[in-house]
């Protein structure tokens, strides 16, 4: 399989917003950041993705299974084939108040055959989920835990996650991002994950892939906006000579001006420290990218 997801111009349509030619592909062995402001699109793209919204145009292939053909009967048919082989964790837990952590179990047993008990067991344990408590009793992020814990526990060969780490302080999100990790760890699996957390991408993404107001913005891998890219802080004054210096491409530089300075977005920050060894530039996070890309000025 080339593919574990791949979708092609996806258009969504509510009153008052368009989900418009959404482009995103994760090959197996990959992890892929799925990132944008709020009201983007991205619940509604993984929506679609996992059936859950009729898509109004394109394609999407999921496990190989088209499950965005015309038919509904089709499309049942063909989530149908693939949805024991998928996790899911949306960002709230969806079991019942009054279920027991180990009542999880139980419906995840009943739910698919590839339940592995031990491992629902394993996890609970390493996210410090009592058997006996209920759903009621857990914090929100437990709650998470518990329903990764779920997503996890039946040997999917992919992890399709909605902010999944949302509600979960720092150290809880490092053993989640761990969890993910040995998840990757075996055979050729692959996540699509949503997030606002970016940081979190940093250590585990391949693919970083960006939409805004239901239109895709870049998708790039990771190392490019990492490694490659950088942000030269630059004086006013010296924003032409920058612009103009030939490392940047005229016409797709952004720029954003602050009182003490304008950043300037670089995509290879060795090329321009060669050209403007003058200018101090710094390593790009992915949300200094993000953010000269969706707010800065077009140069
Ligand atoms: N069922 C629906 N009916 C009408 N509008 C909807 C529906 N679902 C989503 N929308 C609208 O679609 C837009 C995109 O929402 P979506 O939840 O996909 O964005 P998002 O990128 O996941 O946002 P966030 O980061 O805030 O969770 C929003 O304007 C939302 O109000």
């Amino acid at each position: 399989m080339d593919y574990l997801i791949k979708v092609e111009g996806l258009e969504k349509r509510y009153d008052g917003f368009m989900l418009s030619g959404v482009e995103l592909a994760v090959e197996p062995g990959s992890v892929v950041g799925f990132v944008g402001s709020n009201g983007a699109g991205k619940t509604t793209t993984l929506k679609a993705i996992l059936g859950l919204v009729e898509p109004d145009a394109g394609s999407i292939e999921l496990l190989g299974e088209p499950v965005a053909g015309p038919g509904a009967r089709e499309r049942a048919r063909a989530l149908d084939a693939v949805k024991a082989r998928i996790g899911v964790v949306f960002d709230t837990c969806v079991f019942p108040d009054t279920c027991r952590v180990a009542d999880v179990g139980l419906i995840g047993r009943a739910a698919y055959p590839t339940w592995r008990r031990e491992r629902y067991e394993e996890l609970c344990r390493a996210f410090g989920l009592a058997p006996a408590k209920t759903v009621k009793e857990l914090s929100r992020g437990m709650g998470m835990k518990l329903t990764l814990a779920f997503a996890l526990a039946h040997d999917p060969e992919l992890l399709v996650l909605d902010e999944a780490t949302a509600g979960l302080d720092p150290l809880a999100r490092d053993e989640v991002l761990d969890i993910l990790r040995d998840f990757m760890a075996e055979g050729d699996r692959g996540i699509l994950m949503s997030t606002h957390i970016t940081s979190d991408l940093e250590k585990i993404a391949d693919e970083v892939v960006c939409i805004d107001e239901g239109r895709p913005v870049f998708a790039l891998p990771k190392d490019a906006i990492c490694d490659e890219a950088g942000v030269a802080r630059c004086r006013a004054s010296e924003l032409d000579a920058v612009l103009g210096s030939g490392v940047l491409e005229p016409g797709q530089a952004r720029v954003l001006r602050h009182d003490y300075g304008v950043d300037v977005l670089v995509p290879d920050r060795f090329a321009f420290a060669r050209a403007l060894p003058q200018v101090p530039v710094d390593k790009a996070s992915i949300e200094d990218y993000m953010t000269l890309v969706l707010k800065g000025e077009v140069r």
